[in-house]
């Protein structure tokens, strides 16, 4: 069984709809998940949780105590320590390792006395991560774990996910609008755009199912215009993302590209709105 389904998933609200969508993190992979700020990431991840009720839909998780989350906003009370923290989660689950939050306590370097409210927003991230670490759980959840955290900080948590995946049952939900981080660590990619998800592919497909086109401004025909996601003018050319099968069409017209995850995220994220 997969470890996280969504199947039909609508919320909506004063001048936002999410979905209808559907998400499935597939087990033993990791599933970025990536699209604009607004786009409806934490929306889903929070449905997912069981934090925000979906107007339809279904959602099947594998049971909560196998879940570890990082939030993009931490959620313990101030005053804690981070040893309090760790006391405070312990009893919803059963496989908590106390030696192990210990440790990640110490690579994170926080200090056991040290208050929730005195910690940097990077430091915040690290100890919801190392609580998520430390109760054998089979899926993460990850909503921008990443932001905040310096250059080296990063590094090493993409090595701590990659070290959690050597595992074959194990599984990540990894919420992020830093392309790069996907790149190195993500076998599947969900892009999400203003609520609704615009592919959902193994990262090498999405790659390959794209091409990055450039040509001269004379060469852009009604015929053409409309095969282009992101279409960029500028005085003498133009620019954009097309499908791969599309590009068969172009002949001498453009030049095509592989593009960057970057790149496919940037220019499907500006597909003109629709009413
Ligand atoms: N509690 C709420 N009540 C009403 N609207 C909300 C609420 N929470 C989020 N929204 C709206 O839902 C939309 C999606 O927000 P969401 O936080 O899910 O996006 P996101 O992709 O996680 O963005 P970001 O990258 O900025 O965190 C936004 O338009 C936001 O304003």
């Amino acid at each position: 069984m997969n470890p996280l389904e969504l199947t039909g998933v609508i919320k909506r609200r004063d001048g936002f709809t999410l979905g209808p969508l559907d998400l499935v993190v597939p087990r033993g992979y990791v599933m970025g998940f990536v699209g604009a700020n607004g786009a409806g990431k934490t929306t889903t991840i929070k449905i997912a949780l069981g934090l925000v009720h979906a107007d339809e839909g279904s959602v099947r998780l594998v049971g909560h105590d196998r879940v570890g989350v990082v939030h993009d906003q931490p959620a313990y009370v101030g005053k804690w320590t981070a040893a309090q923290v760790g006391r405070a989660v312990a009893p919803f689950h059963p496989a908590w390792d106390l030696e192990r939050f210990r440790a990640l306590l110490d690579w994170a370097g926080i200090e056991p006395t040290r208050q929730v409210k005195e910690l940097s927003r990077g430091m915040g991230m690290k100890l919801q991560l190392a609580v998520a670490l430390s109760h054998a759980a089979e899926l993460l959840i990850l909503d921008e774990p990443t932001s905040g955290l310096d250059p080296l900080a990063r590094s090493e948590l993409l090595e701590m996910l990659a070290d959690f995946m050597t595992d074959e049952r194990h599984s990540v939900l990894f919420s992020t609008h830093i392309t790069s981080d996907l790149e190195k660590i993500a076998d599947y990619v969900t892009v999400i755009e203003r609520g609704r998800v615009v592919a959902s592919t193994t990262r090498d497909e999405l790659v390959d199912s794209y091409r990055l086109v450039r040509g001269a401004a004379s060469e852009l025909d009604a015929d053409l215009r409309p095969l282009v996601h992101g279409l960029r003018e500028h005085g003498v050319g133009w620019q954009g993302l097309m499908a791969t099968e599309d590009t068969v069409s172009l002949g001498r017209r453009a030049v095509a590209e592989v593009p960057t995850l970057e790149e496919i995220v940037v220019h499907l994220a500006k597909e003109p709105r629709h009413a």
